[in-house]
Formats: structure tokens, C-alpha cells, sequence
């Protein structure tokens, strides 16, 4: 039987992110600032954050995924839609839910700074350290978080829950 045990309510979730949007907008006064979310979980939360940054912004999205169905990464990340807008000399944010082991990410950066980013900062809703295998850097952080596999508010077990205003540990 499949389990939804609540991890952190929809309060918990927005005091949190007005605070680390406060954070992105004093950093990044004066530069061109690309807010890019991290398809498909991070539609939720970047919706939510862009509307609390307080400076001008321009938004994009990068399709990745390297799960599938499983509950462990493939290893392999796959972008399945690349970035539309020209990043030559921009500063940018990529917007993420979730930082497990941390092979998307650094996939990502790399990517990222190829396309001609001036510099790359990382925000993330949730640090997860127990399978971290990629050190990345964390620039703004939401929730740190221990162990299990979390759904809702954007992030998917193979495709489900990710309606759900709050945050989950999933049980099955
Ligand atoms: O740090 P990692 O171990 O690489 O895991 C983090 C990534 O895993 C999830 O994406 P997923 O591949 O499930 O795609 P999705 O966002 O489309 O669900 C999540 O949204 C992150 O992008
Ligand atoms: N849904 C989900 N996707 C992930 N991708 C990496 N870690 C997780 C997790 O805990 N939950």
C-alpha cells in the first residue's frame, strides 16, 4: 500500500521562499538576471519564487530528467528541452526542487556555462544529502532534508503527486 506521510506544509514552503527570493533579488541588483526552473519539477516552486523577486527578470525553462519511473537516477541525464534565451553575459539562477545525488545539476552547470552564462547560481526548494555523489555548490537553499523520497508540490513518483500543494515523504 502506497503511503503519504506530511513532510513540510504549504506555510512552511512560501515563509521560506519569500526569504531566498529576498536573498536572489539583493544579490543580483543591477545584472541581467535569467531565472531558469528545471522541468519538470521546479514549475511549481518557480512560479512561486519569481513572484516574490523584487528586481526585473527574465525566465526560462530546461527540460532534464534522469529517473524515469524508478526511485533511484539512471545516471544518465537526458535534456529533453534546452534553454531558449541567449545566456551570453547573463547571470543566472537555475531553479531546482529537489538536489539528491546531484548528477542533474552538475550536468546542468556544465551546460549552462557552455551556452556562455557569466555565472551560474543554484536555488533549490529541497537539499537532500543522503545519496549526494556530486558535490555542487548550493547558493540558495529552502529546506535541507535527511532521507526517503519526497513527492507533491511539483515533484513526481513516476508521474503522480505532483498536484499536491504540499510536500511528502512517499511510503510504498
Ligand atoms: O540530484 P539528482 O539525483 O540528479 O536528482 C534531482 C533531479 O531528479 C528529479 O528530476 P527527474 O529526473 O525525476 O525529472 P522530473 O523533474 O521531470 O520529474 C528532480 O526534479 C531533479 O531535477
Ligand atoms: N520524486 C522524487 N524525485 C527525486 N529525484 C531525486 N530525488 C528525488 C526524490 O526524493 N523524490
Amino acid at each position: 500500500m502506497t503511503e503519504l506521510m506530511p513532510l513540510l506544509s504549504e506555510e512552511q514552503i512560501h515563509t521560506r521562499i519569500k526569504a531566498v527570493a529576498q536573498k536572489i533579488s539583493e544579490d543580483h541588483q543591477g545584472k541581467n538576471l535569467i531565472m531558469i526552473g528545471v522541468l519538470k519539477g521546479a514549475f511549481i516552486f518557480l512560479a512561486d519564487l519569481v513572484r516574490q523577486i523584487s528586481i526585473p527578470c527574465t525566465i526560462d525553462f530546461i527540460g532534464a530528467s534522469s529517473y524515469g519511473k524508478e526511485k533511484m537516477s539512471s545516471g544518465h541525464v537526458r535534456i529533453t528541452k534546452d534553454v531558449d534565451l541567449n545566456l551570453d553575459g547573463a547571470h543566472v539562477v537555475l531553479v531546482e526542487d529537489i538536489v539528491d545525488t546531484g548528477l542533474t545539476l552538475s550536468y546542468l552547470i556544465k551546460h549552462l556555462e557552455n551556452r556562455g552564462a557569466a555565472s551560474v547560481k543554484i536555488c533549490t526548494l529541497l537539499d537532500k544529502h543522503e545519496r549526494r555523489e556530486n558535490n555542487v555548490p548550493l547558493d540558495y537553499v529552502c529546506h535541507t532534508i535527511q532521507e526517503g523520497f519526497i513527492v507533491g508540490y511539483g515533484i513526481d513518483y513516476a508521474e503522480k503527486y505532483r498536484h499536491l500543494p504540499a510536500i511528502y515523504h512517499i511510503q510504498s
